[in-house]
């Protein structure tokens, strides 16, 4: 049960969960609290306490001046094993943080169970990562570059990010992740565990929706014996206090998914390193010897996962008119078979995030309608629940053919050449991920090196999983790489340290 057991310290006796700073779980100060609708039911599920007034912020970043220093003193080996200790944790009280995904993100049971479990396999083969990859090195020899005798021996290692006292007195010290609202859990873990095991300090802004999971999973961290102040979650609406925190001088590396909030950061953010996951129109490109059984399975998979609400769920489906009518009706079988209603059912189909994001979707819908494409199934909306839809005929001049309704609705454009499919991916402000359906691995190499995303899959629907690959997007779908090893990566700096001799020295003797 969400609040109780374990995590009853989290909440308060009024019912309102808290904010947590220097290892201790906090009212806010400002007295006001932000309501989390359950996107099933439309009525307020949770409430957490809308933190952070900037006196707070302040405190909260300072305070992580001195833990973060002691922190990045402490062994790879000693770092590990409290990160093993948080993913035991984690795992072992999978149920009550899954029940928080189900309440405040509609995600089906199962899928919300899986989140849980992912995300304690990430951070334990994060600490496993960690330990090996920043415990090497390199050794360089002044002498393999030309005019250069033996005189110099560089040694380079990866540090933490400390950063020495800026003029204004600020010592950049945190990291500041901010996860989305459809993996609260998992994708704060993928930016908390290799802050962590790299050595830094972090402030974690949790999704609205979503914030209690991530309130959870940050107990988890507790309980299993981090340094106080080393950790901090902070509570409140983005659009309230984000600015605050991406734009505070203690920041020094923000990792950021979500959608084009992310864009928006990166041009105030300043002077700091940034790991920018956000949206995609992800396109699946149908060739005319494609396994069409096979295809329609990944369109349907890729395309209605947790009703559509995954960056790398299939957007659009470009298929050769020659095999297009069998493939739609392959696809229409499929989706006929879903399942709609609760998340708590483990349905396939649940209710989207808010009303908001169902009104976006249901525009979308009625555009494409109105400019004449086939609707394969009745469009039908309760409340935030879409029933799955497909939209055949789609042409460019329909909206859906280039934005993301992060909902469950696909459309299909038919082409009548391979360019046109990839052309119309590349001319995509979106560059995330694409995958293509064919038997001939030479056309899938070519259409891979063709297509201007982060991510190919050949024969599958696009994932970020397995967490170990890297994972990018290009053009407005992101900064930089996630995946555990280049996100370590990018949350360390490398330093080189010179040993320069008086005189050249080659080899004994
Ligand atoms: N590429 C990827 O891996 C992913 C991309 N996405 C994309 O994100 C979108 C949906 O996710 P969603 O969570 O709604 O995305 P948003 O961009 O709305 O929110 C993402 C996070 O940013 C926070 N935020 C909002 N405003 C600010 C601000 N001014 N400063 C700092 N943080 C802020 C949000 O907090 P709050 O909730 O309080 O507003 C949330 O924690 C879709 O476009 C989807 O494609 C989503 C998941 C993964
Ligand atoms: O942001 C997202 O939606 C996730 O990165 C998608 O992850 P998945 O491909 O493992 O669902």
């Amino acid at each position: 049960m969400a609040g109780s057991g374990v995590f009853k310290e989290i909440i308060d006796k009024d019912g309102v969960y808290k904010f947590y700073f220097d290892g201790e779980w906090r009212k806010s100060s400002s007295g006001k609290t932000v309501p989390i609708i359950n996107p099933t039911t439309r009525e307020t599920h949770f409430r957490v306490a809308r933190s952070c007034t900037q006196e707070e912020v302040k405190k909260i970043v300072e305070t992580s001046k001195a833990v973060q220093k002691s922190w990045a003193k402490t062994p790879l080996w000693k770092r590990a094993e409290l990160l093993h200790k948080a993913a035991a944790i984690l795992k072992e009280h999978k149920a009550p943080i899954a029940e928080c995904l189900v309440k405040e993100i509609a995600k089906p049971a199962k899928d919300a169970v899986t989140e849980v479990v992912r995300s304690g396999d990430l951070v334990s083969y994060c600490a496993e990562e960690g330990v090996r990859i920043l415990g090497e090195g390199q050794f360089l020899v002044s002498d393999s570059f030309p005019g250069n005798e033996r005189t110099k021996y560089c040694l380079t290692s990866k540090v933490t990010f400390t950063i020495s006292a800026f003029p204004t007195g600020c010592v950049r010290e945190s990291h500041l992740p901010i996860p989305p609202f459809n993996y609260p859990v998992n994708l704060a873990v993928s930016k908390i565990a290799p802050a962590l095991i790299a050595g830094n300090s972090l402030v974690l802004k949790p999704p609205t929706q979503g914030a209690v999971a991530a309130l959870h999973m940050v107990h988890c961290f507790h309980l299993a014996g981090f340094p106080k102040g080393l950790i901090s979650c902070v509570t409140g609406k983005g659009s309230e206090i984000g600015d605050f925190l991406t734009m505070h001088p203690g920041i020094n590396c923000i990792s950021f998914t979500g959608g084009d909030t992310g864009i928006a950061i990166s041009k105030k953010a300043g002077m700091v390193p940034l790991q920018m996951e956000l949206g995609g129109k992800d396109g699946c490109i149908i060739l005319e010897d494609a396994d069409l059984d096979l295809a329609a399975a990944n369109i349907v998979k890729g395309g209605f996962s947790y009703s559509g609400q995954r960056c790398t769920a299939v957007k659009v489906v470009l298929v050769m008119e020659s095999v297009a009518n069998t493939l739609v009706e392959k696809v229409q079988a499929k989706v006929a078979k879903l399942s709609v209603g609760r998340p708590e059912d483990d349905c396939d189909i649940t209710p989207v995030v808010t009303e908001s994001s169902a009104n976006f979707i249901e525009g979308l819908v009625m555009d494409a309608k109105e400019k004449g494409a086939t609707c394969c199934q009745e469009y039908k909306r309760e409340g935030n629940l879409i029933w799955p839809l497909l939209l055949d005929n789609v042409r460019p001049d329909m909206r859906i053919a280039w934005e993301e309704p992060f909902g469950p609705v696909l459309p299909v454009i038919r082409i009548n050449s391979v360019e046109e499919g990839i052309n119309h991916c590349n001319a995509s402000n979106f560059g995330l991920q694409g995958c293509v359906f064919t038997r001939d691995i030479n056309k899938a190499i070519l259409i891979s090196d063709a297509m201007e995303t982060g991510t190919v899959q050949i024969n599958s629907a696009p994932a970020r999983g397995p967490d170990h690959f890297p994972f990018q997007g290009l053009k407005d779908s992101g900064i930089g790489s996630q995946g555990i090893t280049n996100s370590i990566n990018m949350m360390t700096k490398t330093k080189s340290t010179v040993i320069n001799l008086p005189t050249p020295s080659y080899t004994v003797g």
